[in-house]
């Protein structure tokens, strides 16, 4: 078959980087709470508590810096690669904000744009309302006479070899930090954001036969990307069977709705009971050492880990690696080939196969009232 990474990026003219967004002082802390939170029924205490997650930062989450890494090591490896494709920036809840990229992006000209979501695996909160924030930032546009681009976002990423293989690499760095006699007998808690189970179960293209599993296509991946994580460690260090689990992490909303678990937390009280020698955290539901990395696992369960004695060590998120930033040029370029009608080979590792390009109108569904979303059939 054709190497879909040879014909260059048209019709893209652009690509943008698409991100959460996060405070960079403390007075950014409680309206960038209230843009993440409007509408979404979140306890005020529990506001007051995330509030306070980041106060002990100084009020700066990690992920702006990060995501200027990304850019930076994005436009090093389109450069490197002889692609030519001016590389743009912006976030969902934070500045620099989405719709003054998008903005940006037209009056420089760009009409198609590819993008990138910094969110690695399915749901409403991880794909959907990445697009729906993008429909709004297009009707913002529409509403001040520009032309209105077209945009494309580029499919999921978790089982691209680019993200899985920074993470074997970092699980080993990770059990290299824990005492060489506790190596042996470490677990493995893979982690990821806890959503509540019903946004779970239906997330995924309804055609996706991993949508009719408990957990929804949202689980499912996670637990591909954990599984071969786990065998490539296990290959790597001969310990065949060391025991893993996919756990959750910062739970939010009201008590009686139900949402994903175990926590990490009340995984490492379980696993110290069980006689576990020690833990190392994989955080495999996020792409850089974010606030939700910083303090939900370094700070709080690492704390959990201190009062129960049980060793513990924490594996890097890809970041900038360049394994990364490779896999989102070949996303692009294959994307690029496929929307030119040139046939394409589609990297990714496991069963599951790789994700579609362009996400069907049912796919993630927002579980409080249907919205415009962009980039979908
Ligand atoms: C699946 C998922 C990802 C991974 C995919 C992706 O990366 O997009 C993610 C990432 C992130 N979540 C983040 C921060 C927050 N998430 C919140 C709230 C929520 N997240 C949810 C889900 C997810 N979140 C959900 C279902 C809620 C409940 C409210 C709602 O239904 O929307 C809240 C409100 C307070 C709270 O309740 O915790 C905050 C502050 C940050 C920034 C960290 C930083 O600042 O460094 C990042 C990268
Ligand atoms: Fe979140």
């Amino acid at each position: 078959m054709a190497d879909s990474t040879a014909g260059g990026p048209a019709p893209y003219d652009a690509l943008l980087l698409l991100s959460f967004g996060g405070p960079e002082g403390p007075e950014e802390v409680v309206p960038f709470l209230e843009n993440v939170t409007r509408g979404r029924g979140i306890p005020k205490e529990r506001l007051a508590e995330v509030g306070q997650h980041y106060f002990l930062f100084g009020g700066v989450s990690p992920i702006n810096a990060q995501n200027r890494e990304l850019l930076a090591a994005l436009r090093k490896d389109f450069a490197e690669h002889g692609l030519d494709l001016p590389v743009y920036w912006g976030n969902r809840n934070w500045a620099p904000y989405l719709v003054d990229a998008l903005r940006e992006l037209v009056d420089d000209g760009h009409r198609r744009i590819a993008v990138l979501a910094t969110s690695a695996y399915a749901g409403y909160s991880g794909c959907r309302q990445y697009r729906e924030n993008l429909a709004d930032a297009l009707a913002t546009l529409a509403a001040e006479g520009r032309p209105e681009p077209t945009v494309d976002k580029l499919r999921h990423f978790y089982n691209h070899p680019g993200f899985v293989e920074p993470m074997v690499e970092a699980t080993l760095a990770a059990l290299a930090d824990l005492p060489e006699e506790l190596r042996a007998g470490a677990e493995l808690a893979f982690t990821t954001h806890s959503i509540p189970t019903a946004m779970a179960d239906s997330s995924g293209a309804p055609d996706d036969p991993a949508r009719a599993t408990p957990g929804g296509a949202y689980v499912a991946q996670h637990l591909e990307v954990a599984g071969l994580i786990a065998a490539a460690v296990a290959g790597a260090t001969g310990v065949a069977d060391r025991r893993w689990q996919l756990v959750y992490q910062s739970r939010s909303g009201a008590p009686h709705i139900p949402w994903l678990e175990p926590d990490i937390c009340d995984h490492l009280t379980q696993r110290q009971q069980g006689g576990a020698d020690a833990v190392v955290m994989v955080p495999i539901g996020f792409v850089s050492d974010h606030m939700e990395v910083k303090y939900d696992l370094d700070t709080e369960a690492v704390a959990r880990a201190a009062e129960l004695g049980l060793p513990v060590a924490r594996a890097a998120t890809v970041g900038a690696d360049p394994r990364f930033t490779a896999a989102v040029r070949e996303l692009l370029l294959e994307r690029a080939a496929a929307e030119r009608g040139e046939p394409v080979r589609r990297c990714a590792l496991g069963a599951l196969g790789p994700s579609h390009d362009r996400c069907p109108a049912a796919c993630c569904p927002n579980p409080r009232a249907p919205r415009p979303a962009a980039a979908q059939d």
